[in-house]
């Protein structure tokens, strides 16, 4: 009787076994099949911006010949010889068994020969696109290098509201100079402005050339960055002496080629207030408490991924890398339930640009042409509410959405330092006659990059599998 009983149960516990491995491999097929999908769709968008920058015949980026006259500055490492600039190799990892084109970028930094005679130098610098910490602190030392570093002699307009400042009549350009600048990096945002859309190559080039400006400094991201690029093709175009340079700006930190953006980890700092208080809600709040914290991230879930680390709170991150699973054995309403069941409360943060899988694209579109997403914050909070309620409990669910909070913050210590290379850089690279890159940091030295090729790739995101 025993022997029977025992083989029953042991038979049982096998079939519940085999079914939960079955369950288990089926929700692991479903996510592999989304995560392919979602990486074919990249791959062939990839290819369709590729092959639409070739029709354009946009600079592939691969050889450079002339390093004075050129925009590009991508290097076959071989050639690196016939040069007299430093280098920093670009893709250090091999992977096993790859072989792998090396590349190299040229190092930022003062140049023995200048271009421009820093007598006649006029420039202009103009932010555009979200806001960022760090903008001000980019224009500050951008103005404070031109005067101090190189002793130019003509004026820095500082352009109003983006691109349409150059020339909307109701935001003439402002004239920056050591002293108006002195103490503006204590400031979150930017003190020119900045606005989305409207570009107007031509009225832009216009501009450059009635106030005889040779530097143009455009502090962005990638929009802006390929407005700043079509400044320089029409400007060589036109026989404009003209250099400009791009300082890649966003929090999101998406944009590909560079150890990280400016900004960056300011933001990451400033959610960590957000998140103690979505704990401290979700802690003192019964029943079951949870708190939400939205934070920015159109693409990429940089910011939430590092802030949730940087807290050691958090116990569930949604990025729009991983498609989101509800329901199911690796669904997140059960792993929610059960943290709330075991500690009391929960925490969850989620990028903005998560779960489109779920919740469908937007058809609708901001002024650049960015499309606009779908509020997975408030999605996720009606959601978990439901969950608790099938399982005959009820949530309390608080959702704080800090978004502009913080991105609106100044620049911390890091950061403060990071731009300051970053303008030097900028600054250095223009003096010495260089245009059409941009300047960050790679393999954590400071770089002169082609703005074709960081465009290309960007918005990068995280590699969920990754190290
Ligand atoms: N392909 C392009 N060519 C010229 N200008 C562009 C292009 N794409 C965007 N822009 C212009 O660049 C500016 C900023 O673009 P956008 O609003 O997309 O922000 P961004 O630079 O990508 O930064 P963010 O990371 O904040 O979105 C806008 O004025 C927009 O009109
Ligand atoms: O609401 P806005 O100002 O257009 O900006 C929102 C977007 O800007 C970003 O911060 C990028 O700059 C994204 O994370 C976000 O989606």
């Amino acid at each position: 009787m025993l022997g029977i009983d025992s083989k029953a149960v042991a038979l049982a516990t096998a079939s519940a076994a085999l079914s939960f491995v079955l369950c288990k491999r089926h929700f692991e097929r479903l996510a592999d099949a989304e995560r392919r999908r979602r990486y074919e769709d990249r791959k062939s968008f990839k290819s369709k911006s590729d092959a639409a920058a070739k029709e354009r015949g946009l600079p592939s980026g691969t050889k450079l010949d002339d390093v004075t006259t050129g925009g590009v500055y991508l290097w076959d490492v071989e050639r690196l010889g016939r040069y007299e600039h430093e280098c920093i190799l670009a893709n250090i990892r091999r992977h096993p068994g790859r072989a792998e084109a090396t590349r190299a970028y040229l190092r930022a930094g003062p140049r023995q020969k200048l271009h421009f005679n820093p007598v006649d130098v006029n420039a202009a610098i103009v932010t555009c696109g979200g806001l960022c910490p760090g903008l001000n602190n980019v224009i500050r030392e951008v103005t404070r290098s031109l005067y101090h570093l190189y002793g130019i002699k003509g004026k820095v307009y500082g352009i109003v509201g983006g691109y349409k400042g150059f020339y909307d009549p109701n935001t003439p350009p402002i004239n920056l100079s050591v002293d108006s600048v002195e103490n503006i990096h204590h400031e979150g945002g930017t003190i020119l402005g900045s606005s989305r859309g409207g570009f107007e190559l031509d009225k832009i080039c216009e501009f450059i050339k009635s106030k005889k400006i040779s530097q143009l400094y455009v502090i962005g991201g990638d929009g802006t960055h390929r407005g700043a690029f079509s400044i320089h093709e029409e400007c060589m175009e036109r026989g404009l002496h003209v250099a400009v340079a791009g300082i890649p700006k966003t929090i999101d930190n998406d944009v590909d080629y560079i150890d990280r953006s400016f900004g960056f980890i300011s933001s990451v700092e400033a959610a960590q207030s957000a998140i103690r208080a979505a704990k401290v809600e979700a802690s003192c709040n019964l029943p079951n408490g949870v708190g939400i914290v939205k934070l920015m991230g159109r693409s990429s879930g940089f910011i939430a991924a590092h802030a949730t680390l940087g807290s050691g709170d958090v116990d569930l991150c949604l990025v729009p890398e991983v498609p989101i699973v509800l329901e199911g054995s690796t669904g997140c309403l059960p792993h929610l339930w059960r943290r709330v069941k075991k500690n009391g409360y929960a925490v969850v943060v989620v990028a903005e640009g998560a779960g489109e899988e779920i919740l469908g694209e937007s058809s609708e579109t901001d002024a650049s042409g960015n499309k606009k997403l779908p509020q997975i914050g408030e999605f996720m909070k009606k959601a978990i509410n439901e969950y608790f309620h099938k399982q005959g409990e009820e949530a309390t669910v608080k959702y704080i959405d800090p978004s502009y909070m913080i991105r609106s913050v100044p620049a911390n210590a890091t950061d403060t330092l990071y731009c300051m290379q970053l303008a030097q850089n900028a600054v250095h690279g223009t003096m010495a006659g260089f245009t059409g890159f941009s300047v960050g940091l790679c393999n954590n030295k400071t770089c002169l990059l082609p703005i074709p090729e960081m465009v290309l790739t960007s918005p990068r995101q995280m590699n969920p599998q990754g190290r």
